[in-house]
C-alpha cells in the first residue's frame, strides 16, 4: 500500500489539484475493489483515473444533467405532495424521514422521470444500503487487500458482495432496461434517456465505447451513490439548524415574501435571494459531508513547498479541517450565513477569498459534476416548504445535537432522526 498524505490547507489543495505543473499528477484515483469489480473495471466517473476517456464521460454526464429539464416541474409536484402530507400530521412530524423520502424520489425522478414507479425506490434503497455497508472502511479494507474473501462461504463479506451483485442486477433491470425499452419505443424520460440519446450520437460518430451500456449503468450507480445521501443529509441538516435558529428561518422567509411572494419558486429566484444562498453554502461548510473529498492519487513523484509526495500516495484532502479552522472562519462551529455576504448584503462571488476557502464540491478537474443540481434542489425544497410552513422544535422531545461532531459518519455525515412541529403560515 502506498503512503497516505493529508493535505490540510485549502490553498495548497487548489495548487495541488489545479496548477498546470501538478494537475496531471494529482487527479487520478487510488485503485478500489468497487471500481474494479462493480464498475466493470473503472468504467464509471468517480473511481476512474483522469484520462481523455474520463474527460469525455464527464462531458456527456454534464450535458445530460443540464439538458434534462422535466426535473424541476416534477420536483414541484413532489414538494406540493409533501406539503399536503405535513398539513395532515397531528403533533410532531418525523421531518428527517419525510425529507429523506422526498430526496429519494428526486433521485428516482432524475434517473427515470415519469417512468418512475414506487418499487424502483425500494430497489435504489436496497442497492444503496448494501453498497454503504460493503464499502464501509472495515469491509472495504478486507476487500481491497484480500479480494478472494468474497468467495469464502460463511464470511459476512461474501454475503454482502453477493447481495450487492444481486441488487446491481435489480437496478439494471428495473431502472436502466425499463428506460431503454421505452426509449427504443420513442419515449424520453429522465437523465438515462438523455444519456441514451447521446449514446446514439456517439455511435453515429464511431465512438460508442465512450458511452456503452456498461458505462451508462455505472453512471447510474454514480448518481445513486453520490447524490442521495449527500443531498438528503444536507437538507435535513439545514432544517435542523433552522428549527434551532428561528431568526435565520425568519430571514429566509423575509426573502421568500419579498422575491417570490405567493408564486411558485423557480431556479431563477436564487440569484435574488442572497441570504438563502448563503445559508445553503454555510450548511454545506459546517457539515462538510465528504470530510476528505473523494481520495485522489499521485501517479508520479511531486515536490511542493519543500515536501515530496511519492508516486503511489493516496491524497486525503482534509476539508473537515480547513472548513472549520478558527484562524480562517470566525466561530467556525456556529451557523452564520452572513459570512458569505458582502457589506451590501450580496453573496460574495466564487473568487472572493472567503469563498475560495470553501471546497465542498472539490475543485479543478474532478469538481463534482452534480454541484449545480444539488444546490438548486436544496434551494427549491427549502423555499417551497418555508413559503408555507414555519418549522418549530417538537413538543415533549428534544432535538438531536446539530454539531456534526456528534453525528454518525457513514458514507457521509448524517444527523440522527428528529421530529419537529410545523405551523401553517397565514
Ligand atoms: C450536497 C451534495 C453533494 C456534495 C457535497 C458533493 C460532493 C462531492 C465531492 C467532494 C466530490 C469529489 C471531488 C474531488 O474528487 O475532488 C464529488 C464528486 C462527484 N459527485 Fe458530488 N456531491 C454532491 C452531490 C452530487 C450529485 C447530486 C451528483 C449527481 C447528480 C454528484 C455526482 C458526483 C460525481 C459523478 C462525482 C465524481 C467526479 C469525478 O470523479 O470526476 N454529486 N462530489
Amino acid at each position: 500500500m502506498g503512503k497516505i498524505v493529508f493535505v490540510n490547507d485549502s490553498d495548497l489543495v487548489r495548487r495541488l489539484l489545479c496548477d498546470p505543473e501538478n494537475r496531471d499528477i494529482t487527479n487520478d484515483r487510488p485503485p478500489t475493489f468497487g471500481g474494479k469489480y462493480f464498475c466493470y473495471n473503472y468504467k464509471n466517473i468517480i473511481t476512474a483515473n483522469f484520462d481523455t476517456e474520463l474527460v469525455k464521460r464527464r462531458k456527456v454526464f454534464h450535458t445530460a444533467l443540464k439538458v434534462y429539464g422535466d426535473g424541476a416541474n416534477m420536483l414541484e409536484t413532489l414538494v406540493l405532495d409533501m406539503k399536503s402530507k405535513l398539513k395532515n400530521y397531528e403533533g410532531n412530524v418525523p421531518l428527517k424521514n419525510e425529507l429523506s423520502d422526498l430526496i429519494l424520489r428526486v433521485v428516482g425522478l432524475l434517473l427515470k422521470g415519469k417512468l418512475l414507479v414506487d418499487t424502483d425506490l425500494e430497489v435504489i434503497t436496497k442497492f444503496l444500503d448494501t453498497a454503504n455497508e460493503c464499502f464501509q472502511i472495515e469491509n472495504d479494507t478486507v476487500l481491497q487487500f484480500f479480494p478472494l474473501a468474497r468467495f469464502i462461504p460463511g464470511l459476512k463479506i461474501k454475503r454482502l458482495v453477493d447481495d450487492l451483485y444481486l441488487y446491481r442486477k435489480e437496478l439494471i433491470d428495473s431502472i436502466f432496461l425499463k428506460v431503454k425499452e421505452a426509449y427504443l419505443q420513442g419515449e424520453k424520460s429522465g437523465v438515462i434517456s438523455e444519456l441514451l440519446e447521446q449514446q446514439k450520437k456517439l455511435e453515429e460518430e464511431g465512438q460508442f465505447e465512450i458511452l456503452s451500456d456498461e458505462v451508462i449503468i455505472t453512471l447510474i450507480m454514480d448518481i445513486v451513490g453520490a447524490s442521495y445521501l449527500s443531498t438528503a443529509c444536507s437538507i435535513s441538516g439545514l432544517f435542523l439548524y433552522l428549527i434551532k435558529d428561528q431568526k435565520a428561518q425568519d430571514r429566509i422567509n423575509g426573502e421568500i415574501q419579498k422575491v417570490i411572494g405567493n408564486s411558485t419558486p423557480g431556479f431563477l429566484h436564487r440569484r435574488h435571494m442572497p441570504y438563502t444562498e448563503a445559508a445553503i453554502l454555510e450548511i454545506l461548510r459546517i457539515l462538510t459531508l465528504a470530510p476528505f473529498l473523494v481520495p485522489h492519487f499521485a501517479n508520479a513523484d511531486l515536490t511542493i513547498d519543500g515536501y515530496t509526495i511519492p508516486k503511489g500516495s493516496t491524497l486525503l484532502l482534509n476539508s473537515w479541517y480547513f472548513h472549520h479552522r478558527d484562524d480562517h472562519w470566525d466561530q467556525p462551529w456556529n451557523f452564520r450565513p452572513e459570512r458569505f455576504l458582502d457589506g451590501s448584503g450580496q453573496l460574495v462571488d466564487p473568487e472572493h477569498p472567503q469563498r475560495r476557502k470553501l471546497m465542498v464540491f472539490g475543485t479543478g478537474r474532478r469538481l463534482c459534476p452534480g454541484e449545480n443540481f444539488a444546490r438548486s434542489r436544496l434551494f427549491l425544497v427549502l423555499v417551497t416548504l418555508l413559503q408555507h410552513f414555519r418549522f418549530l422544535p417538537p413538543s415533549g422531545e428534544t432535538l438531536p445535537s446539530s454539531h456534526p461532531k456528534d453525528w454518525t459518519l457513514g458514507t457521509v455525515f448524517s444527523p440522527g432522526n428528529y421530529q419537529c412541529r410545523v405551523e401553517l403560515r397565514a
